[in-house]
C-alpha cells in the first residue's frame, strides 16, 4: 500500500455536487424545474455540502430551477443529522449579465455561491477568446470574480482548462484570483487529460500557495477514465472540495462519479485520513432517480451502485461470500442503499449456492437428490444466461419430484377464419387425471389467439387465475413450404412465467401445443410446491 503523502488533515472532504450542471450537459439530458428540484431534494437528504444547481444565464427554465432549489433545499437541512442546508451554487461566465443572473437565482439559499469560470489555455484562450492575451484574460477573471463578490462573500474561481494550462500562468492566475476576493479556487481538468502524479503535485503546490484560507477543489473529467483516481489524489496532496456527479453523468465520459469518491473515502480512510459527510446509505436512490430522469441507465458493472456491484455468479466467489461476505466484498451493499446478498445462478456456479438457493425456497433435498438436480441445472446454464426460482422449481419438479405427467393434452384442433370471418377456434382437450374430455370454442384478433382463448376455457377449472399469453416467438425449423414452425411462448399465471415450446408444420397447431405445454408446466410446479409444503422431507 502506498504511503500517505502530504496535507491529510483530517477535516471532511467537502462534496461538490454538480449534477444538475455540468451532468445535465452530457448530450440529450434536459431537467425541467421539477425534475431538477427532486433530484435537488435527494442531494440534501445525501448531505452532500454544495449543490451546483445549474448555469442560469442559459435559460428560463435553468434560472427557475436553481432558484426554487435556493428556495427549498438551499433554505433548511434535509440530511439527518445535519445543522445547515447546502450551500447552493450557480455557474456564470465572467460576464456581468451571467454574474446578475446567478446571484439572482442563488440569492434566496441561506448560503449561495456564484461559480464564476474563465478559459486559461492556450488552446481555449485562442478559440474560445478572441486569441486573449494571458494579460486580458487576468483582468477578465478578476473583474468577474470582484462583480461576483457584490453579491455574495462566497465566490468559486475555475481556470478552465487548468490541466492544460502553462503551470506560470496557472500560478499567476490563481494568486490574482485569491487576491482578487475568490473563497474556493478550483482545478479542473476539463478534457479529462490529467495523470494522478501529476495532477497531486500541481494540486500540492496549489494547497501550499494559496494557504488554508482558501478551499482547493478539483473538478475532474472521465475521458481516461481517470477522474477518480485524480480527485483521489488531489485529496492526498490537500483539496479540500471534490467535484462529482451522481453515475458520473457530465460532458463526454463524464464527471468524477459522486459514489465512487465517496465509497473510495470511506472505505479507504485507513489511507486517505478524510471521509465525506455523505450519507451513503441514500447513495443507491439517488442514483436510480437520476438514472430516470435522465434516461441515462447505469452500466451493469458500474463501481457501487451498478446492477452486479455486490452479485456474485461464480461458485468460488460464491462459496465465500456465502460463508463470509468479506471474501469478494470491500463495501456492504446495504451500506450504500442496496440490497445485499445477490447470489446469482448461471453456468459459473457451483454446489454450494446451488445447495443454498433451494434450501432457501424451502427445500430440503438429500445428497443424491441436490446432486441429479445439479446435473440437470448445469445442463440447463449452459444454454440459458441466468437460472431464475421459476427455472429451479421446474428443475426439481421434474428431476426429483419426478412429475413428468401432463396435466392436460390437445386431441383435437379446428381453426376456421380468414381476411374477411373472425377467425374461430375448437379444440377437445383432454383431462389425464381422469381421462374426462373438454371441448371449447373461441374466437380471436387472429387465429393463434382464438385457439388459446379456446384452450383457456377449457383448462379454467384447473389453472384458476386466467393464463396470459406475454411472449411469443415463432421460427422455422426448415427450410420449404412443409417447413417445420418452432413455437416457443410465454405464458404467465399468477405472477409466475413459464415457457413452452412445440414444434409442428402447421404454425397455428404448434402455437396451441406450446400454451398447453406452457400450462402443464404450471399445473406441476403447483403440484410440487404443494407436495412441498405437505412435507418437505418426504419426496417420492
Ligand atoms: C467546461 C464547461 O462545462 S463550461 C459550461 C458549458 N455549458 C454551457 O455552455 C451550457 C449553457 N450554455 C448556453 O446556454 C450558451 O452557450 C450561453 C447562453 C452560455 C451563451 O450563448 P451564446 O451567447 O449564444 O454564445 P455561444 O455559446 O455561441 O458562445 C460562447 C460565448 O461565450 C464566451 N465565453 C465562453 N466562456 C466564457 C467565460 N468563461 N467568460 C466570458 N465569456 C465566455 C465566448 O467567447 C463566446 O463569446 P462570443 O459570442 O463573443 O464569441
Ligand atoms: C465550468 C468548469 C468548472 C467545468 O465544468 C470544466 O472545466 O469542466
Ligand atoms: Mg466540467
Amino acid at each position: 500500500m502506498s504511503e500517505q503523502t502530504t496535507h491529510a488533515t483530517g477535516a471532511p472532504v467537502r462534496i461538490f455536487d454538480t449534477t444538475l450542471r455540468d451532468g445535465e450537459q452530457a448530450p440529450g439530458i434536459s431537467l425541467d424545474v421539477k425534475e431538477k428540484l427532486e433530484i435537488a431534494e435527494q442531494l440534501g437528504r445525501l448531505g452532500v455540502d454544495i449543490i451546483e444547481g445549474g448555469f442560469p444565464i442559459t435559460s428560463q427554465g435553468d434560472f427557475d430551477a436553481v432558484k426554487a432549489i435556493a428556495e427549498t433545499v438551499g433554505a433548511q437541512p434535509l440530511a439527518q443529522g445535519a445543522d445547515q442546508p447546502p450551500v447552493i451554487a450557480a455557474l456564470a461566465r465572467c460576464h456581468p449579465d451571467d454574474i446578475k443572473r446567478a446571484a439572482d437565482a442563488v440569492g434566496p439559499a441561506q448560503h449561495g455561491r456564484i461559480h464564476v469560470f474563465l478559459s486559461t489555455s492556450e488552446i481555449h484562450r485562442h478559440v474560445l477568446h478572441h486569441g486573449a492575451s494571458e494579460d486580458e484574460i487576468v483582468a477578465q477573471a478578476v473583474e468577474g470574480i470582484q462583480r461576483a463578490r457584490e453579491f455574495t462573500d462566497d465566490v468559486e474561481f475555475s481556470p478552465q482548462d487548468a490541466t492544460r494550462t502553462d503551470d506560470e500562468f496557472l500560478k499567476r492566475i490563481v494568486d490574482a484570483a485569491v487576491e482578487a476576493g475568490a473563497t474556493t479556487v478550483n482545478i479542473p481538468d476539463t478534457v479529462g487529460y490529467a495523470i494522478p502524479h501529476d495532477f497531486g503535485a500541481t494540486i500540492g503546490d496549489i494547497v501550499r500557495r494559496v494557504g488554508p484560507e482558501v478551499a482547493v477543489s478539483v473538478h475532474c473529467h472521465n475521458d481516461l477514465g481517470l477522474a477518480v483516481a485524480n480527485s483521489i489524489e488531489a485529496v492526498r496532496h490537500g483539496a479540500t472540495q471534490v467535484e462529482v456527479a451522481v453515475n458520473g453523468i457530465g460532458e463526454r465520459a463524464g464527471n468524477c462519479s459522486l459514489e465512487e469518491v465517496v465509497m473510495a473515502l470511506a472505505t479507504r480512510e485507513d489511507v486517505l485520513g478524510r471521509r465525506s459527510r455523505v450519507r451513503t446509505r441514500e447513495i443507491g436512490r439517488a442514483s436510480r432517480l437520476v438514472s430516470t430522469l435522465t434516461g441515462y441507465p447505469v452500466q451493469f458493472n458500474k463501481a457501487v451502485v451498478g446492477k452486479n456491484a455486490f452479485a456474485h455468479e461464480s461458485g468460488i466467489h460464491q462459496h465465500g461470500v456465502l460463508q463470509d461476505r468479506l471474501t469478494y466484498e470491500i463495501m456492504s451493499a446495504e451500506d450504500v442503499g442496496l440490497e445485499g446478498r445477490q447470489i446469482v445462478l448461471g453456468k459459473h456456479s457451483g454446489r454450494h449456492a446451488f445447495s443454498a438457493q433451494l434450501e432457501e425456497m424451502g427445500y430440503d433435498l438429500t445428497a443424491e437428490e441436490t446432486k441429479r438436480a445439479f446435473e440437470r441445472f448445469k445442463e440447463l446454464a449452459d444454454k440459458k444466461v441466468e437460472v431464475t426460482d421459476a427455472d429451479l422449481e421446474a428443475l426439481v419438479a421434474d428431476e426429483v419430484f419426478a412429475y413428468t405427467e401432463e396435466a392436460f393434452e390437445l386431441d383435437r384442433l379446428e381453426v376456421t377464419g380468414g381476411t374477411v370471418s373472425q377467425p374461430e377456434a375448437t379444440v377437445v382437450v383432454r383431462r389425464t387425471a381422469d381421462a374426462s374430455i373438454h371441448e371449447e370454442t373461441a374466437t380471436g384478433d387472429g387465429m393463434v389467439d382464438a385457439a388459446c382463448g379456446a384452450i383457456r376455457q377449457a383448462v379454467r377449472p384447473w389453472v384458476g387465475a386466467t393464463p396470459t399469453l406475454v411472449n411469443f416467438n415463432v421460427a422455422a425449423v426448415t427450410k420449404g413450404i412443409d417447413a417445420l414452425g418452432d413455437v416457443t411462448v410465454q405464458v404467465e399465471v399468477d405472477d409466475q412465467r413459464y415457457t413452452g415450446r412445440a414444434v409442428s408444420t402447421d404454425v397455428v397447431e404448434a402455437s396451441a401445443r406450446a400454451f398447453l405445454a406452457a400450462l402443464n408446466k404450471s399445473m406441476r410446479l403447483q403440484r410440487a410446491r404443494d407436495d412441498a409444503a405437505r412435507s418437505p422431507m418426504d419426496t417420492p
